[in-house]
């Protein structure tokens, strides 16, 4: 039965910052190329280790290797989706764990197809926008490209549905992103509207879920706490910066600035 999302604790959100600050996961990243060196910069800012294997050879080897893995079909083309089945595969026979960011998934049917069969693969978690969570549930979606038409909070049903049907947990972000792993549910408020004119803080986000899926303990509260950490850097990014031109450099101190402080609510600009 689902019960109604809860806020995120900022002090759950705190335990797992400081468990990836220590352990630094790798993680392999196959991203499109819109977002390739900003996906890195994030991580690296947080305290990860960002890899971006891209050959199909390669990729098996690497994802077997790495703390997690990363699969964004955002720029897919068939080379592409090779190295990325090629990629899960050996990350599953590896145990370790993969998340899916299912871009632009909907209006699109050649990669529509390829992201349905990617959850049947097992991923750990899934991370997108309102839009896409519908989509890739079988519900009719309003996004454009790659942006979302849809409200996250309406999208929560899918995206409980979806984590039921995967066993992965979704992640349905907006102006609140809410986390379930199809029973529970938490609510992750935060951010900005700026930060949708910005590309790729979705992206990011989803490797950012990569690297805590990695970490130990409960799954669902690693990735609201993924979820926490991104909104409450944009947040205090935007309260700052003139516009989207700005916005990247402020962020990526934040995310390195990141304190218990912050996460806790405390000093707000
Ligand atoms: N209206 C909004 N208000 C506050 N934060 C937002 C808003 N829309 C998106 N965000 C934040 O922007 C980041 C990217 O989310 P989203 O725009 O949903 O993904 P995508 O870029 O894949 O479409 C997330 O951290 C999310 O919380
Ligand atoms: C613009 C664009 N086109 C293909 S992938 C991509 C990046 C999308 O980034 P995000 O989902 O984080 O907005
Ligand atoms: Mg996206």
């Amino acid at each position: 039965m689902n019960t109604r999302p809860t806020f995120l604790p900022g002090s759950l959100a705190v335990t797992s910052l400081q468990q990836l600050r220590l352990s630094a996961p790798l993680v392999h990243c196959l991203t499109n190329d819109v977002v390739q060196s900003f996906t890195a910069n994030v991580l690296l800012a947080l305290g990860a280790s960002p890899a971006m294997v891209v050959d199909s050879g390669e990729a098996a080897q690497f994802s077997a290797i790495a703390d997690a893995l990363l699969i964004n079909v955002g720029t897919l083309t068939r080379p592409h989706a090779d190295a990325m089945l090629a990629a899960v595969h050996a990350a599953n026979q590896a145990g370790k764990p993969w998340v899916l960011d299912p871009v632009a998934v909907g209006g699109l049917s050649w990669r529509t197809e390829f992201c349905l069969k990617l959850i049947t693969l097992k991923p750990a978690a899934i991370r997108g926008n309102a839009s896409e969570i519908l989509a890739l549930s079988g519900l009719s979606a309003s996004g454009r490209g790659v942006d979302s038409g849809d409200d996250s909070l309406a999208a929560l049903p899918a995206a409980q549905q979806l984590a039921r049907q995967t066993g992965a947990v979704v992640a349905v972000t907006g102006e609140t992103d809410y986390v379930t792993d199809g029973e529970r549910s938490r609510a992750v408020a935060g951010g900005h509207p700026m930060m949708t004119r910005v590309v790729g803080t979705g992206c990011a986000l989803s490797a950012v879920v990569a690297a805590f899926v990695a970490l130990p303990g409960g799954r669902l509260d690693n990735v609201a706490a993924a979820c926490r950490v991104m909104s409450c850097a944009g947040e205090r990014a935007c309260a700052v910066v003139k516009g989207p031109g700005s916005f990247t450099p402020e962020f990526l101190d934040n995310l390195y600035l990141i304190s218990e402080e912050w996460l806790n609510g405390e000093g707000m600009l």
